[in-house]
């Protein structure tokens, strides 16, 4: 039967990138993307914003909704420090299956915890099942109508702390204007928004950071 774009991808990576070697996966995945089938994955442009807050940020405790191949996941595991504790969910499981390959065809299998469910169901019981009290980095790229909805969930389960930092990817396109409403009129956030374009084209989008005053 046909293969599915996340397969081609991995055979892309595989074909093209040095096993153990986190930057030639990411441009094997960027070259893919730009000169065979465009895909889903944040990108090189909005990647290097992603890059920068990582580091800024230098967080313990990572997590991230919307694996989907694991290109973003790659991008965050690679600028950890040793220790640091990365949780990634996917809730499709054929994507789950080429993340894992990809994260591992880059050696960052055990920096990343990639856990298969709904963010919904899982964001409860996150304290439970992996010991994490709060999080300090956040990096939202999942089913955008469910980004409101899980903010609010890491509120109620005290997932955030002061400083807290939550990155969103494409609040302008596909577009996530509630979770924007929200974050930028609520007293406990203080926002900013990274102008930038959708993955591999010109089309307008952005990142929107987010910080948690307490
Ligand atoms: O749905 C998305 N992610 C959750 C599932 O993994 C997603 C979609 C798009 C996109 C798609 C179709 C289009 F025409 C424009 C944008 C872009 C992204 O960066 C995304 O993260
Ligand atoms: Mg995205």
């Amino acid at each position: 039967t046909r293969s599915t774009r996340p397969q081609r991808m991995l055979k892309a990576v595989q074909k093209n990138a040095i096993r153990g070697n986190p930057e030639s996966v990411i441009s094997a995945i960027d070259y893919f993307c730009k000169h065979s089938e465009w895909a889903m994955n944040v990108g090189d442009e909005k990647g290097c914003i992603l890059d920068s807050v990582v580091t800024e940020v230098d967080p313990s405790t990572v997590l991230e909704l919307g694996t989907y191949c694991g290109y973003s996941t790659v991008r965050i595991a690679r600028l950890l420090s040793p220790g640091t504790k990365f949780i990634t969910v996917e809730f499709n499981p054929a994507s789950a299956e080429v993340a894992r390959k990809i994260i591992a065809y880059a050696g960052l299998q055990d920096k990343v915890t990639l856990v298969e469910g709904a963010s919904g169901d899982l964001i409860p019981q996150i304290k439970k099942l992996y010991g994490i009290t709060t999080f300090d980095f956040i990096f939202l790229d999942h089913w955008k109508d469910r980004y409101l909805p899980d903010i609010k969930l890491f509120e109620e389960y005290g997932l955030l702390r002061k400083g807290s930092v939550l990155l969103a990817d494409n609040v302008i396109c596909p577009g996530t204007p509630e979770y924007l409403e929200y974050v930028r009129n609520s007293p406990r956030y203080e926002s900013r928004y990274y102008p930038s374009h959708l993955e591999y084209t010109k089309v307008e989008d952005g990142l929107e950071k987010s910080l948690f005053l307490g």
